[in-house]
């Protein structure tokens, strides 16, 4: 059966968490690495991640993605309950709802911009709508790159085509993790604008985590948190207002 009839009615988040905790390792080296959280990621929205090294961002994003197990609590991409799937069941709802961008570039270098755009379609026997590909063509302006290797790309370039395969499926969500980090600051920018893009004029869904202020405030949203909990939010942030928070937060945690 399709999962999608197998749950509850349809959802106003793109993807939802409650009580989520997932803890790893045992005894000793045991690490509450989220603790309890809930939130939600409002569909046609552009969020942030952010907070400390080692406060959970990567672990929320993998959990919620239906790429790390969790330990307790509820994770939901629409309506689809993650806990609910068997393995077979998440990798199918990874490849049809949820975009990933990397860092790393992650594309396969002996394929074409195009084909590495659509290659996750193409793994699951379907054919890209090819209005919708031509769309994110133009949007990430990679239309005379197409029949390029990555290797004749610079490395914008090829954030560009992470960028576009993660939307070819016209996914529920797409979670970029640090996206920018391997980018000098001029590509970085035209990369979150290219998200934010594809938020505001295609209707996506993204949730980045990022641990600069700047690339922050390209989002609607930005979630804070520390030690495996949300402590903070901030909603149409700026660079300025973002780090005034990080600030205040640092203080506070110096403090306490
Ligand atoms: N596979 C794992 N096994 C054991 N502990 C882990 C594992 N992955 C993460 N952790 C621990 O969980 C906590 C949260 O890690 P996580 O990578 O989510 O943090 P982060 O906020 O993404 O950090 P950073 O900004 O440095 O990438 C950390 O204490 C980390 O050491």
């Amino acid at each position: 059966m399709p999962y999608a009839a197998v749950h509850a009615p349809a959802a106003t988040a793109a993807a939802r968490a409650s009580g989520l905790t997932k803890v790893y390792g045992a005894g000793e080296t045991r690490v509450v690495a989220l603790d309890s959280v809930d939130v939600e990621f409002g569909r046609g929205r552009f969020t942030a991640i952010m907070g400390p090294s080692g406060s959970g961002k990567s672990t929320l994003m993998h959990c919620m993605a239906g790429l790390d197990a969790i330990t307790s609590g509820s994770a939901r991409i629409g309506d689809v309950e993650l806990t609910s799937l068997k393995d077979r069941e998440l990798t199918r709802l990874r490849r049809d709802k949820v975009g990933f961008v990397f860092q790393a570039f992650n594309l396969l270098p002996t394929l074409s911009a195009y084909e590495n755009m659509t290659l996750p379609m193409a793994i699951a026997g379907r054919s890209p709508d090819k209005a919708w590909v031509d769309r994110i063509v133009r949007t990430v302006g990679l239309a005379d790159r197409l029949a390029h290797r990555p290797a004749q790309l610079s490395g914008g370039q090829q954030q560009r085509v992470a960028v576009a395969r993660a939307l070819a499926s016209r996914p529920e969500i797409i979670f970029a993790d640090e996206p920018t980090g391997n980018l000098d600051s001029r590509t970085g920018a035209e990369i979150l604008g290219f998200l934010r893009e594809s938020v505001h004029a295609l209707e996506q869904t993204v949730v980045m985590v990022t641990h600069d202020p700047v690339a922050a405030a390209y989002a609607d949203r930005v979630v804070f948190l520390a030690d495996g909990r949300i402590v903070d939010e901030l909603h149409a942030p700026s660079a300025e207002s973002v780090l005034d928070r990080m600030r205040q937060f640092e203080g506070r945690v110096r403090t306490s």
